[in-house]
């Protein structure tokens, strides 16, 4: 097992943040419900109480109980964390007067405490928080203050027990990385050698351990997640995995040509299954987005089901599940609320009687590529666009049918392929583009048309959770318009969407 930092989630907006922010100084954490801790084997180094929505002050807010860790393990408090203990060992919490949201700065600071070592005075901290704490209990001492915080960190007499009011994980606080190195590595003694190659090492020996000589199949979609996890099952049990790549009728131009080809070098056993005609039955006459969802869910199941079933002795499925799918289920609030179904493997029916197993669940999507990278894959498959499971049907608005399925492959083959040619490509997070269920009066030759308008749409983000319409440049919009217009029969109008998410997400259905 590799050393680890525990991150105890009260349901902050920011606790992947944290672990984030840990993993980037190459110290594997975990995050867990307050509720729901892991028992403490030797491994762990340390524990993080994140901040949350609900107030200390409040009957039935989160608790646990500290005593069993503190002067034991090192112990870092942030907002609803720091409050909790001060709180539960005598001190006091209020309502402050005003409710602190945004930059603050530290106006004094204990520079002999191990926490801050090279951070400067006067740091900029971020703060999110509308309960203070007015007065801490005895033994606790003030390491920190701001100009309207007098308690903005504390520390335990004779432990490692720390708590701030602020939040050291979000970028706005300028040396909160500092900080939380100064928690882990001087604190903790974590030795920082959490590395994609320790990943791997480690991954695959579980895998061989657990697999043992069974088989597994796996959904592959030529997408970074599946690619990933194929490979690192692949290096633990060899021929005992079979790939499964699905031709749903909803793919880019020439994706599963292209996709099954590229997967020639990587020595992956992949049967590439043409489902195009049960897909495009399954979606006729069907115009409503989570219908759609639904319908394109259960025919993947389904021929997952038909494969599976002709390869004998079959005991597990293997999935791309990436973190963040795991924390979202797990929170302490529960699942977050259903904004799309996303298509997935995920639920299985009764019928699919296989155990599930998911060796990149512990990793968000920059660790996923660091991993892909590190196991060889090449750079066409980790540096791909994201491109969502239920694929064209998402981005055609309305009824699918093959002939609108074609228009946009068109439309898009255009658009990503200019994006490579003008060394956009890698500078933008996603791109597609839409069919939209308009059409619209054109001139052509001196002829009146009346055809459809297609949307193009480029993005900026880090995870998916947010993203920002790309600034393109005039001429390439200019250039891939009139490019789309004269050889796409049937579109007579581009448009650009320039909507971020929130409030807009980045599919349009
Ligand atoms: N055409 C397909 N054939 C087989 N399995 C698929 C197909 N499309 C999606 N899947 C399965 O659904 C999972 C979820 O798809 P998703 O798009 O989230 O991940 P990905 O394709 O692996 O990575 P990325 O997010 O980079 O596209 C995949 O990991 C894969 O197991
Ligand atoms: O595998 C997937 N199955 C889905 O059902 C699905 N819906 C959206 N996406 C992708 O998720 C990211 C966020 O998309 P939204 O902002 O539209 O929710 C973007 O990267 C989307 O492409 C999906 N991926
Ligand atoms: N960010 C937080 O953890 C906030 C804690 C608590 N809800 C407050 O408002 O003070
Ligand atoms: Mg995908």
């Amino acid at each position: 097992m590799a050393e680890q930092i525990l991150i105890l989630d009260f349901g902050s907006q920011y606790t992947q943040l944290i672990a984030r922010r840990v993993r980037e100084l190459n110290v594997y954490c975990e995050i867990h419900p307050f509720n729901k801790i892991p028992p403490i084997t030797p491994d762990i180094k340390g524990i993080i109480l994140s901040g949350s929505p609900c107030s200390v002050r409040d009957e039935g807010s989160p608790d646990l109980d500290l005593d069993q860790y503190r002067g034991k393990l090192p112990i870092l408090g942030v907002c609803y964390g720091a409050q909790l203990m001060a709180q539960k060992y005598g001190g006091n919490v209020a309502p402050s007067e005003i409710r602190e949201y945004g930059r603050a700065n530290l106006s004094h600071l204990d520079m002999h405490s191990a926490l801050f070592k090279e951070l400067t005075h006067g740091s900029q901290v971020w703060m999110s928080h509308g309960d203070t704490i007015k007065e801490l209990p005895v033994g606790f001492d003030i390491i920190a203050s701001t100009p309207s915080v007098r308690i903005a960190a504390y520390k335990v007499e004779g432990e490692d027990t720390f708590g701030i009011q602020f939040h050291p994980e979000v970028t706005h606080s300028l040396e909160g990385k500092n900080l939380l190195r100064n928690f882990v590595v001087q604190i903790c003694d974590c030795s920082q050698d959490w590395t994609s190659d320790v990943f791997i090492d480690i991954t695959i020996d579980e895998l061989k351990q657990t697999l043992g000589d069974d088989k597994v199949v796996m959904g592959l979609s030529g997408g970074v997640d599946s690619s990933v996890a194929a490979t690192l099952i692949h290096r633990a049990i060899g021929e005992n995995l079979t790939c499964v790549f699905v031709d749903n009728g909803l793919l880019r131009k020439s994706e599963f040509e292209e996709v099954l080809e590229s997967y020639k070098g990587l020595g992956l056993n992949v049967i590439g299954v043409d489902a195009k005609a049960k897909f495009y039955a399954a979606l006729a006459g069907i115009s409503d987005p989570e219908g759609k969802r639904k319908a394109i869910g259960r025919t993947f199941i389904e021929v997952f089901d038909e494969e599976a079933s002709k390869i004998t002795g079959v005991k597990w499925l293997g999935q791309g599940t990436i973190y963040p799918d795991v924390i979202e289920s797990v929170s302490v609030n529960g699942p977050s609320a259903t904004i799309k179904s996303h298509h997935n493997v995920g639920g299985l029916p009764d019928f699919m009687k296989l155990k599930v197993v998911e060796p990149l669940k512990t990793l968000f999507k920059d660790g996923v590529r660091e991993v892909g990278r590190a196991l060889e894959i090449p750079e066409n498959i980790i540096g791909r666009h994201p491109f969502p499971g239920p694929g064209l049907a998402i981005r055609i608005l309305g009824d699918i049918t093959p002939e609108k399925v074609q228009t946009l492959q068109e439309v898009d083959a255009i658009f990503i392929q200019g994006l490579r040619d003008h060394g956009l490509y890698d500078e933008v997070w996603q791109a597609g583009a839409i069919l939209l269920p308009v059409q619209s009066v054109g001139v052509m030759g001196d002829e009146r048309t009346y055809e459809r308008v297609v949307a193009l749409r480029a993005v900026s983000s880090v995870d998916g959770m947010t993203a920002d319409w790309v600034h393109l440049p005039y001429e390439f919009l200019g250039k891939v318009s009139n490019d789309i217009i004269n050889k796409v029969k049937g579109v007579n109008r581009v448009v650009y969407d320039i909507s971020s998410k929130p409030p807009a997400t980045i599919e349009w259905e």
